[in-house]
């Protein structure tokens, strides 16, 4: 459960998935209903093809949309890279940095993680801060040495409870249908919060950590329920519109 000054976001991570005809349909569904938008925020974070759509598409909606990625330098010869400022360009308010399918597939470190998360500072993007344990870590016990190690390391030291979201994503819980106990959670989000209050203070206090990891409507409620939980992020369940929106249901339930 959220602390009352921390306001719940749900956020919506595609991956690689989804087609130009998916935005209209999603931000029609999703962006309707702006009487959740009093109680929770809602992101949602296309693939980059179709960032422009969907920015377009919810101007003026309760969504804010984001990327999934983006580079540490503003510009250059990087191909097939796209830039903080280039989501910005586009209507982007928001990039997730230091997935785990980033750490292990594009072999990011938490100063690679770092420097992009900085990137999105510079831009005025607010930047999802992804952490999480393998499961060979968890069952040795270093779960929350290598969370500490990884928020360490990945956090810039101008974040605010404004410019950054932490997402805490139990690298085996993703996309597999298996999620830690609700104990696992609370004490995992206590841990970062106890790290987040040592090192920003007041600000650390009220930064908003997210669970993530096979969050679906049916175990929504009780997963958000966990203590210093302020929301999700969501990858599967966040494709149809209507689980997305039970999801963010659940979360000011
Ligand atoms: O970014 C989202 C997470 O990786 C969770 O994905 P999932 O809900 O499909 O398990």
């Amino acid at each position: 459960m959220a602390d009352a000054a921390r306001k719940p976001l749900v956020a919506g991570n595609w991956k690689m998935n989804g087609l130009a005809a998916s935005a209209p349909e999603f931000v029609r569904i999703v962006g309707g209903h702006g009487a959740l938008k009093a109680k929770v925020d809602l992101m949602v974070f296309p693939p980059a093809t179709l960032l422009t759509s969907f920015a377009t598409a919810t101007r003026g909606s309760s969504v804010l949309v984001g990327a999934q990625d983006c580079h540490a330098k503003p510009s250059g010869a990087h191909t097939g890279d796209i830039s903080a400022e280039m989501i910005a360009d586009v209507g982007g308010r928001a990039v997730i940095v230091g997935h785990s399918e980033r750490r292990a597939d594009h072999g990011e470190t938490d100063a690679v993680v770092r420097a992009k998360a900085e990137a999105a500072l510079r831009a005025k993007l607010v930047a999802v801060v992804c952490v999480g344990e393998t499961r060979e870590e968890r069952d040795a016990g270093r779960a929350t040495d290598v969370v500490g190690r990884q928020l360490a390391g990945s956090l810039p030291d101008a974040a605010t409870a404004a410019t950054v979201v932490v997402a805490y994503e139990p690298v085996w819980a993703i996309g597999t249908g298996l999620t830690p106990t609700v104990a696992d959670v609370a004490e995992m989000h206590g841990f970062i919060r106890a790290a987040l209050t040592d090192r920003f203070g007041e600000q650390g206090a009220a930064t908003r950590v997210l669970y993530g990891g096979s969050v679906k409507p049916d175990n929504a409620a009780e997963l958000l329920r966990a203590q210093d939980v302020d929301g999700a992020l969501v990858g599967g369940a966040s494709l149809k519109a209507d689980d997305f929106l039970a999801i963010a249901r659940a979360a000011i339930a």
